[in-house]
Formats: structure tokens, sequence, C-alpha cells
């Protein structure tokens, strides 16, 4: 069994089906692209697998469990395109919420490997949208969740940030996690493990 599978997805979003009969199988500590224009269904597949929408048709499973029934981040962690911070916070805050709600020692330099010490306590409605997207992905990385969803994690990145991202995805890989990135930058794409390729809804090679 793998980690993530997904069987015979079809998912309708409105009156339009946005992807059509899915099969994909993503094993642990594995960097995961998956690639495709804008509109091919990157982000309804993340959201599929993070749980946070059920397919029309088919099986998301993580773990063996469908995955609409996973509540734990420790075990499905998401990076959303729209970050889903809560502002007032701080950066720290923020980044480091779901270790302190399950009293876990994070990760001591998991802010300093994102270019995030030196904001770290300034609240995010003081930040760029890059930090900002930072922190949310450090959100998504603390627990060294069993799966990372992360839809376009450099989407606000300049080059030095992207090269910072692009190695605390590798990092998440190596230590165990399967990181399952929704993107078209090649800079991702080349340090893939897996390059699933989504056209029109359809995986396409
Ligand atoms: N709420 C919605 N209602 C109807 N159609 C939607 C909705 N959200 C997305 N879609 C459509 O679903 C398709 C897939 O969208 P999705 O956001 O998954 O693509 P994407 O590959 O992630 O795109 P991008 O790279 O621009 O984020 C697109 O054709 C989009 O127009």
């Amino acid at each position: 069994m793998s980690l993530v599978e997904v069987a015979g997805v079809t998912h309708t979003r409105g009156s339009t089906i946005v992807l059509h009969d899915i099969d994909l199988r993503l094993d642990a500590g594995r960097l995961a692209v998956l690639a495709g224009r804008s509109g091919s269904g990157k982000s309804t597949l993340c959201h599929l697998v993070a749980g946070v929408m059920t397919p029309s048709k088919g099986d998301v499973r993580v773990d063996g469990v469908a995955a609409h029934r996973v509540r734990d981040w420790a075990a499905v962690s998401l990076l959303p395109q729209r970050l889903a911070l809560a502002t007032e916070l701080t950066v720290a805050e923020n980044a480091l919420l779901p270790a302190r709600i399950r009293r876990r020692t994070p990760e001591a330099d998991l802010l300093e490997s994102l270019g995030l010490a030196g904001i770290a306590g300034r609240p995010v409605h003081q930040t760029s949208q890059g930090e900002r997207q930072r922190t949310a992905l450090a959100r998504a990385l603390v627990l060294r969740s069993t799966v990372a969803v992360l839809d376009e994690p450099t989407g606000h990145q300049d080059d030095e940030h992207v090269g910072m991202v692009v190695d605390a995805l590798r990092a998440a890989a190596t230590a165990g996690t399967l990181v399952l990135v929704a993107t078209h930058d090649q800079r991702i794409i080349d340090v893939a493990d897996d390059v699933v390729r989504l056209s029109s809804g359809r995986v396409s090679g």
C-alpha cells in the first residue's frame, strides 16, 4: 500500500469536471510535484489529498484512511494558496502554532532556514507577501507531518528565497515526509523525485 492513494477520482466544481479519472500512488520520503498549467487541476488535487474537499467520485486515501477523515496536522499538513494566517499573531506564533498545541519542541532552525528568524516577533500584518508565504510554509513543515501538501510554495519568492524553500522541501522529504507540491516552478521540478503532469484535469505523463 502506498502512503497516498488516489483511485478513480473524478471531481466536479460547479458544473465543470475539473479532474478526470485520476489514479496516483505516492510514497513516504518523496518530493512529489504536481505540475501543469494554470487551471489544470493542481490545487483541486491538493485539496482532495489534504482532505478539505471530498472527491465527487473515487477514493483518496492517506495511510489507508479516507483523506477527508484525517484531521491531524501531524498526519497531513497544508500550505494553501490563500495562506490562512492569523495576521494579528507574530510570524513565530503562526509558524510554531501546531507544535505549541501539541507541546512539541519545534526544530530549532526552521525559522532561520526559511529566512524568518529576523522577523519572528513581528505581527504578520506587518510582513510582505513572500514572508507570509514562508511563514505558512514553516507552519506546514513544523511537525514533520507524514504528508505535507504545499500549493505553490514559491509563488511569491525571489531567487534567493526560492533556494531556501527548495532546500526546506528536500530536507523534509529526506526526514521522511511525503512532500506533495503543486507548482509550475522549474526549480522545484528539477529536484523532485516524482513529477505528475496534469493537463486539463488528466494525468498526462
Ligand atoms: N469554485 C470553483 N467553481 C468552479 N470551477 C472552479 C472552482 N475553482 C476552480 N475551478 C476550476 O477548476 C479548474 C482547476 O482549478 P485549480 O485551481 O485546481 O487549477 P490549478 O492547476 O491549481 O491552477 P493555478 O495554477 O492557476 O492555481 C479550473 O478550470 C478552474 O477554473
